[in-house]
């Protein structure tokens, strides 16, 4: 009876410290395979780790269930859907890119789930894929090498001229860190004049040089038009036919931002009735882009497919940094860079 006894009170024991050692072990979904192994690390000296073998919504929706945290790293909508499988207990989500749009903040707001995404260590990466673009679609990088896949390379002195980078005005829609980062690069390329739009001025402008301008006024003056602006209700479509009819025909557009801040038909438009010298785009729509469509047969269009951030640096920057705000927000500190 005694040896029973014990042996309930081991087992009793063993039990409660399971369940301990299970509450102070919070779960986390981590949504695909390929998250940089830092993440990984970090979290599993915390949490226990839910992991995915693919990136597919199927496997994600079923093994969200009953998490306690979701590391985010997927473009896929983060909606009702995910969030009602995942269950009331699940409070915290980091999500690793700087871009939210993708997740229905009013939701988690609703049902009182931190976010925190990963912005400023992205800003070098995407603002050199900006440089690039902006070098690549004024210098005809796309139509160039199709020239010489054709056999019709010409060398006469008036032939493939493209847009200079110095003495341009380049004007910046949305100076927040990546716009900030594309001034200092362009900067000894000799630009004669930074302008930038967006809420409000701001002082980093000023130290910078560059000038703030209406839209409009943007639109009007600029050589180079760089959109580095969130995608939201405000900018969504920004970028429309109406914008584009008082574009320089000159002017070259850059957008490392997201595919929906342009109106696509409105740019493919312009470019084929060269009201627009060429555009040079890291973001589309859709993404991923089909293999057959209109904007990869058009010479002056240069395109990656959303590269912006992709360094082996960056990637493991966004995911630490998510991987610190899950953490943070699972002991109930405040996210490093919390959304809401
Ligand atoms: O928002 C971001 O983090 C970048 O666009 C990569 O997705």
């Amino acid at each position: 009876m005694l040896i029973l006894y014990r042996n309930f009170n081991i087992c009793h024991n063993f039990t409660t410290l399971v369940t301990k050692v299970k509450m102070s072990r919070p779960t986390v979904l981590m949504s695909s395979p390929t998250i940089p192994k830092i993440a990984f690390d970090l979290l599993e000296t915390r949490c226990n780790l839910v992991r995915t073998t693919t990136d597919s919504k199927n496997e994600i929706l079923e093994k969200v269930k009953g998490v306690d945290a979701i590391f985010w790293a997927s473009h896929l909508p983060l909606n009702k859907e995910v969030l009602e499988n995942a269950g009331s207990q699940m409070k915290t989500i980091g999500t690793m890119s700087a871009g939210f749009n993708h997740i229905d903040i009013g939701e988690l707001k609703s049902r009182g789930i931190k976010l925190g995404n990963t912005p400023e260590v992205l800003n070098d990466g995407v603002a050199d894929v900006a440089v690039l673009l902006a070098l690549g679609a004024s210098r005809r990088l796309q139509e160039g090498r199709l020239k010489i896949e054709n056999n019709e390379w010409n060398s006469h002195n008036q032939w493939m001229l493209g847009q200079d980078i110095s003495g341009s005005t380049v004007g910046i829609i949305g100076l927040g860190g990546i716009g900030q980062a594309i001034v200092k690069r362009l900067k000894p390329f000799n630009v004669a004049k930074f302008i930038y739009t967006g809420h409000k001025e701001k002082p980093e402008g000023k130290t910078l040089g560059a000038h703030f301008v209406d839209l409009e006024t943007l639109n009007k003056e600029s050589d180079f038009i760089i959109v580095a602006c969130p995608l939201n209700d405000e900018t969504r479509g920004m970028i429309n036919d109406d914008f584009l009819s008082k574009t320089k025909k000159t002017a070259v557009l850059v957008n490392i931002s997201r595919g929906d801040v342009v109106n696509q038909e409105a740019l493919i438009k312009a470019l084929k009735e060269d009201r627009l010298f060429a555009a040079g785009l890291d973001v589309m729509t859709p993404e991923p882009l089909p293999s057959n469509h209109e904007l990869l047969k058009m010479p002056n269009v240069v395109l990656m497919p959303h590269l912006g951030s992709a360094t082996k640096k960056t990637r493991d920057a966004m995911a630490e940094l998510t991987a610190q705000n899950i953490l943070r927000g699972l002991g109930g500190e405040p996210m490093l860079t919390p959304v809401c």
